[in-house]
C-alpha cells in the first residue's frame, strides 16, 4: 500500500467504480428505520450488491493466501459489519473448496473523525501490543479508506511488529483530491466524494445501525430557518464555537457565514447592524456579548448537531 512499507503494491483493482453522477435509488423503493425519516438522500448501494461483491472478494482473498494462516485485524468501529460479513463468507468458501484458510480474528480501533471531517487526532485504542503479529500473515479490514490517514498510520503502526505479509481489504476507497495514496490490495466499490451512512458507517456515532446500505448523509435544508433554531436553542453551542474559532478574534464586527463543506457560502450576512439582520433580538443580546464575531459552521455539522439535539429531546418532546 503506501510505498514506504514493504506491501506488494502491483495490480490492484478498483472494484467497481461509481461515478460521480450516480443518484443512487429512491429511499421510496427501500424499507428503513422510520426514526431515520428525513435525514436521508438515497440509497447509495444496495445491501445485497454489497453481499455479492463481499463474496468475490472472499475468492479473490483465498485465491491469493490460500492454505496460508491469516490473522484478520478488523479495523473497528466501521470495519465490524464488513469484517463480519467477509469472514462468513471466506469461512464458507473454505468448507466448499479444496484450499483451506485458516484464520484468527482480531480488532483495533482507531478514530479520527468528528462530524464528517477527518482530524490530525488519530487514535489507537486497544490492541496497542501487536507483537501476536509477528511473522504472520495479516489480513487488514477496514470499511472505507477516505483520505487515507487511518491506513497510512495502521500500516506503519502493524508493520512496527514485522509480520511476514500484509493485505488489505477495503469495502469503500473514496475518490479524494488530496488521498494518501494508500490503496487497499481488495476493494470492493470505489466511490465519489460524498460522506456515506449505514452499514456500520456512522456520522458521529448515528446510522450504524441503518441497513440499507450506504446511503447518503441528506445537506439540503433551509439555512435560516436553522440558523435561527440554533441561536434560539442552542446560544450556548453557539458561543462555544466562537470560543474556539481563531477568527473570531479578528474583526470588530460580526458575522455569520453557513457554508457547505466544499466552500459554497449559502448564506451570509457580515457587518449588519443587529436590528437589521432579521434574526430574533435575544440572540443579539448573546451575540453581541461577544464583539468581533466570525461563526464559520459547516452544513452538516450545523446540520448534525440540530439531529443530535433534535434526537437528545425526543423524549421531552421538543422538535425541530
Ligand atoms: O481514510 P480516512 O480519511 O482516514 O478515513 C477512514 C476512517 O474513517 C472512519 O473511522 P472513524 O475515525 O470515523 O472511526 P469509526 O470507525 O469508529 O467510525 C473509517 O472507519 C476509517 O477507519
Ligand atoms: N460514515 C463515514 N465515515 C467515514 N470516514 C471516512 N469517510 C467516511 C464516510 O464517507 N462516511
Amino acid at each position: 500500500m503506501a510505498d514506504d512499507l514493504t506491501i506488494q503494491t502491483g495490480g490492484k483493482e478498483r472494484g467497481i467504480v461509481i461515478n460521480d453522477d450516480w443518484p443512487g435509488y429512491s429511499l421510496e423503493l427501500f424499507n428503513y428505520p422510520k426514526h431515520y425519516s428525513g435525514d436521508l438522500e438515497c440509497v447509495y448501494i444496495p445491501h445485497g450488491v454489497i453481499m455479492d461483491r463481499t463474496e468475490r472478494l472472499a475468492r479473490n482473498i483465498m485465491g491469493d493466501l490460500g492454505d496460508h494462516d491469516i490473522v484478520v485485524l478488523c479495523v473497528l468501529k466501521a470495519g465490524y459489519q464488513f469484517c463480519a460479513d467477509l469472514v462468513e463468507r471466506i469461512k464458507a468458501l473454505s468448507r466448499n473448496s479444496d484450499h483451506t484458510l485458516p484464520m484468527s480474528v482480531n480488532f483495533i480501533r482507531l478514530k479520527s473523525y468528528v462530524n464528517d471531517q477527518s482530524t490530525e487526532d488519530l487514535h489507537i485504542v486497544g490492541a496497542e501490543d501487536l507483537s501476536f503479529l509477528t511473522g504472520k500473515n495479516v489480513l487488514i479490514v477496514e470499511a472505507i479508506v477516505d483520505t487515507g490517514k487511518t491506513m497510512k498510520t495502521l500500516l506503519k503502526h502493524v508493520e512496527a511488529f514485522r509480520p511476514k505479509m500484509i493485505k488489505v481489504a477495503g469495502l469503500l476507497v473514496k475518490r479524494v483530491p488530496n488521498s494518501s495514496g494508500c490503496l487497499p490490495d481488495y476493494v470492493g466499490f470505489e466511490i465519489p466524494n460524498r460522506f456515506v451512512v449505514g452499514y456500520a458507517l456512522d456520522y458521529n456515532e448515528y446510522f450504524r445501525d441503518l441497513n440499507v446500505s450506504f446511503s447518503l448523509f441528506k445537506t439540503d435544508f433551509n439555512f435560516s430557518d436553522v440558523l435561527h433554531w440554533v441561536i434560539i436553542h442552542r446560544p450556548d453551542w453557539l458561543m462555544g464555537c466562537l470560543e474556539h474559532n481563531p477568527l473570531t478574534q479578528m474583526n470588530s464586527h460580526w458575522s455569520i457565514i453557513i457554508r457547505s463543506h466544499s466552500d459554497f457560502i449559502m448564506w451570509a450576512k457580515s457587518s449588519i447592524p443587529p436590528e437589521k439582520a432579521d434574526i430574533p433580538e435575544f440572540c443579539f443580546k448573546q451575540l453581541l456579548q461577544k464583539r468581533g464575531i466570525i461563526i464559520i459552521f459547516t452544513i452538516s455539522e450545523c446540520y448534525f448537531d440540530l439531529k443530535v439535539w433534535k434526537y437528545h429531546h425526543k423524549k421531552t418532546g421538543i422538535y425541530f
